[in-house]
C-alpha cells in the first residue's frame, strides 16, 4: 500500500519543552489512521505539523509527497481539516458555509451535492448556532470534504456527542473511507479507535509507543481490549 503521510524523527518544541520528540510513522492511502494518547502527549501538535499549520524543528515530513510547511498552499488544496467550533459565526447558514468553503479551493466538489450527500439539504437555511452538536459535526465533516480532499484530519470529532450522534459520526467516517479519502483521526476513545481505525499510533510524551492495527496492539501487550492495551502502554503516566 502506498504511503500518503511519511513522518520521520519529527520533533517540535514550545518554550515549555518538547511536544513532539522523534516521531516516526506512516499513514497509508485509504485507511482510517488513529492517533491516541494522554492529554498533552503531542497529538494536536503532530496533526498541526502534518497539515502545514506548524513548522517542525527537526525530522522530515511528507504529506502527499509535499513538505506541509514549505508547500502549504499546494497542500491545502488537497487536504481537509476539521474546523474548531469557534471557526464559524453562529449566524452563518449551513448552505452559506458550504458555498464559502467551496470557494477556497481550485477544484472543489459541488457544494450542493456535498450538502445532499451528508443529509444537510433540509437544514440548508438553518443557522450554525442553532444546530445540535451532532448536526454541527455533520456540517464540519461536509466542510472538510467540500474541497475534494485526498486526506482529512479530524481532531476529537466525537468529543461531547451523545452515544447516538457518536455512532452516526462513526458511520460518516467509514463512508469517507469508502469514498477513497484517507482519514487521520485524533481520539481519546479506545472503543472508537477499536471499531473505526485500520491502524493507529499511541503517542505518549511526544513519542510513538506503539503503532499497528488494534488487533496487533492488543496482541503486543497480551491485553483483552484496546483500552487495556492503551493503559498497559501508557500506564506510567497514571502512577
Ligand atoms: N501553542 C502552544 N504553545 C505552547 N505550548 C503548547 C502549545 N500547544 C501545545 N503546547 C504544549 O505542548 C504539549 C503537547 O500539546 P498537544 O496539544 O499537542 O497535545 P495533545 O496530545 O493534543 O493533548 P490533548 O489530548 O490534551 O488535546 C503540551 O505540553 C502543551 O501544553
Amino acid at each position: 500500500m502506498t504511503a500518503i503521510i511519511e513522518i520521520n524523527e519529527l520533533s517540535k518544541s514550545y518554550k515549555a519543552g518538547k511536544a513532539v520528540d522523534g516521531v516516526t510513522l506512516t499513514v497509508r492511502r485509504g485507511e482510517i489512521f488513529g492517533i491516541a494518547g494522554p492529554n498533552g502527549a503531542g497529538k494536536t501538535t503532530l496533526v498541526e505539523c502534518a497539515s502545514g499549520l506548524r513548522r517542525p524543528d527537526g525530522g522530515t515530513l511528507r504529506v502527499l509527497g509535499l513538505d506541509p510547511y514549505d508547500d502549504r498552499r499546494a497542500l491545502l488544496q488537497r487536504i481537509g481539516a476539521q474546523l474548531q467550533e469557534a471557526a464559524l459565526p453562529d449566524a452563518i447558514k449551513v448552505g452559506e458555509a458550504l458555498r464559502m468553503y467551496a470557494s477556497f479551493y481550485d477544484k472543489p466538489a459541488d457544494w450542493r451535492a456535498v450538502m445532499d450527500e451528508w443529509g444537510l439539504a433540509d437544514r440548508r437555511r438553518a443557522r450554525f448556532g442553532n444546530l445540535s452538536g451532532g448536526w454541527k459535526q455533520r456540517l464540519f465533516i461536509a466542510l472538510a470534504l467540500v474541497g475534494n480532499p485526498e486526506v482529512v484530519f479530524l481532531d476529537e470529532l466525537t468529543t461531547g456527542l451523545d452515544p447516538a450522534a457518536r455512532r452516526t459520526t462513526w458511520g460518516l467516517i467509514r463512508e469517507m473511507r469508502g469514498r477513497g479519502v484517507t482519514v487521520v483521526l485524533v481520539t481519546h476513545f479506545m472503543d472508537e479507535a477499536e471499531t473505526l481505525c485500520d491502524r493507529l499510533a499511541i503517542v505518549d510524551r511526544g513519542r510513538v509507543v506503539a503503532e499497528g492495527s488494534p488487533r496487533e496492539l492488543i496482541a503486543e501487550v497480551g491485553a483483552d481490549s484496546l483500552e487495556n492495551a492503551y493503559f498497559a502502554l501508557t500506564e506510567r503516566e497514571m502512577a
